[in-house]
């Protein structure tokens, strides 16, 4: 520990120089939630002063002596990641980097950098006030095999964070506390008595509750999929939960074969083993009354939903419309439809009140597998909100990474998996069971050609079912 007078005098000079720069400013702001602070907190300008960066890297490395015993650090996207840099450059320690989404799909992981399975990890972060931030980076490193015991933060506003991040297993050292910062402006007169008095009465009245925190949250990709039926409010989704846990699979068959009589093959050879069985009805030569038929009473036999990926993107009449009428009469067979978000909630308006089936599920469209997909973020939150709106109907969403994780009644629904490929050359990307279970959150794995053209589907549908279910129970007692 970095006790000496000199320490403690260096610390004083970088606390002046971060109020001369603005990253501390007093007066009345706004917070992340909306409540008033007298005293704001923006380290991001540190990046424009390239000298007090290192002055704050080196207070850190000195209050460290221990960062050499471990393997890695990783900065908290996005403020602290500048700071892990140049502590990473000076200690010659690794970096990881932790992206808030895994956006662009296929190649990028959500932890980037060079690590390996139970490798030890420093988080840097920049001020913690819950501590939610680095609860949030922990959760991926630890999805990625990475332990995290310790944390080093600049500053520890001291509302509740230390508490929360000590019962999630996490010990906290600060650089400095709000009350060590308002001291040392004081003595520099930066700050008059009234502003010291005026923080120290905010910090007591505003700590944040690390019990409720802590119980509050939900988080699925923890959760067994039986203790998410009653978290759901759509009966599909409700019934997929039980398949799914009752047949130990969470594998859906993307059924895109053409001929009528091979689909019918493929339902009663991989039928024991998936929960879902996808169909793209517009592509079947040989459609009839009696192909139907049969494929509802094979998924009878073998307790697996139809799921007919029709993907509707049209006005709401037009959706309805297409659900229930025409050669293919969906919503009579197929308990479960994609839908786009794209032309609005309409859409699933429709298809709740359309004619069919009583029990019926959509799975909306958030994410897309393809490259070069035009879907941004601002896009994947409104279609997620949209859904949400909607949870009576809605059984999930199509996407490709970790969204509504605290919403448990949801499942998510990831295509684009296959072993041993990485794409199609038309645009289809893959990742491995492993990855689409453990990295990017699916609860419900889509397989279609790494099954339909394995010499045996039969097997190929059991490889996968068992690597996927193991991914799960991996997810769940981790
Ligand atoms: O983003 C998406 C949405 C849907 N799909 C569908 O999944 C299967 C994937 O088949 P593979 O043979 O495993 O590539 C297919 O039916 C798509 O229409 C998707 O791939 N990506």
């Amino acid at each position: 520990m970095a006790s000496s007078k000199c320490y403690e005098d260096r610390l004083k000079a970088f606390a002046v120089e971060l109020y001369k720069i603005n990253a501390v400013k007093f007066g009345e702001y706004k917070t992340k939630v909306g409540l008033m602070t007298p005293v704001y907190c923006d380290l991001r300008v540190i990046v424009s002063y390239p000298k007090l960066m290192g002055v704050l890297a080196d207070l850190i490395i000195e209050s460290m002596p221990h960062m050499k015993d471990f393997d890695i650090v990783c900065g908290v996207p996005y403020t602290a990641l500048p700071i892990a840099t140049t502590i990473s450059y000076k200690v010659d320690l690794p970096m990881v980097m932790r992206r808030k989404e895994a956006k662009d799909y296929g190649t990028k992981k959500l932890i980037e950098g060079f690590y390996k399975d139970n490798d030890t990890c420093l988080i840097i972060e920049d001020v913690v006030t819950s501590g939610s931030s680095i609860l949030e980076t922990v959760k991926d490193l630890t999805a990625a095999n990475i332990q995290t015991t310790e944390a080093v933060v600049l500053l520890n506003r001291e509302q509740g964070g230390e508490k929360l991040l000590k019962d999630n297993g996490i010990k906290m050292h600060a650089l400095l506390t709000m009350t060590q910062l308002m001291k040392f402006l004081k003595e520099a007169d930066c700050v008059t008595d009234e502003t010291c008095q005026k923080v120290a009465d905010y910090l007591k009245a505003s700590q944040v509750d690390a019990s409720v925190l802590n119980k509050t949250k939900l988080d699925r990709l923890k959760m067994p999929y039986e203790e998410r039926i009653s978290h759901s409010s759509n009966a599909i989704a409700k019934r997929l939960f039980k398949i799914m846990s009752e047949k130990k699979t969470n594998l859906c068959i993307a059924a895109d074969l053409t001929d009528a009589a091979e689909i019918l093959n493929l339902a009663e050879a991989v039928g024991p083993h998936v929960c879902l069985f996808k169909t793209h009805i517009d592509i079947v030569e040989g459609f009839s009354e009696v192909f139907v038929k049969n494929l509802k009473s094979i998924a009878e036999k073998h307790n697996f939903v139809l799921f007919e990926d029709r993907k509707f993107a049209d006005i709401g009449k037009t959706c309805q419309l297409q659900y229930s009428k025409g050669v293919y009469g969906v919503s009579s067979w197929a308990p479960l439809v994609t839908a786009h978000s794209l032309t609005g909630s309409g859409v699933l308006e429709a298809l709740e009140q359309a004619e069919g089936l009583a029990e019926r599920g959509v799975f909306v469209l958030a994410e897309c597998s393809a490259k070069g997909s035009l879907i941004d973020d601002k896009y994947v939150k409104a279609t997620v909100a949209m859904g949400v709106e909607k949870k009576s109907l809605v059984t999930g969403f199509v996407c490709q990474s970790k969204l509504f994780v605290e919403q448990p009644g949801f499942v998510q629904l990831t295509p684009g998996v296959q072993l041993g490929s990485s794409g199609d050359g038309l645009g289809q990307q893959y990742n491995t069971p492993e990855a689409v279970m453990l990295e990017r959150g699916a609860d419900v794995a889509v397989v279609g050609r790494g099954i339909t053209k394995a010499s045996n589907p039969a097997a190929a549908a059991v490889e996968y079912k068992k690597l996927l279910w193991d991914s799960y129970l991996k997810r769940i007692s981790n």
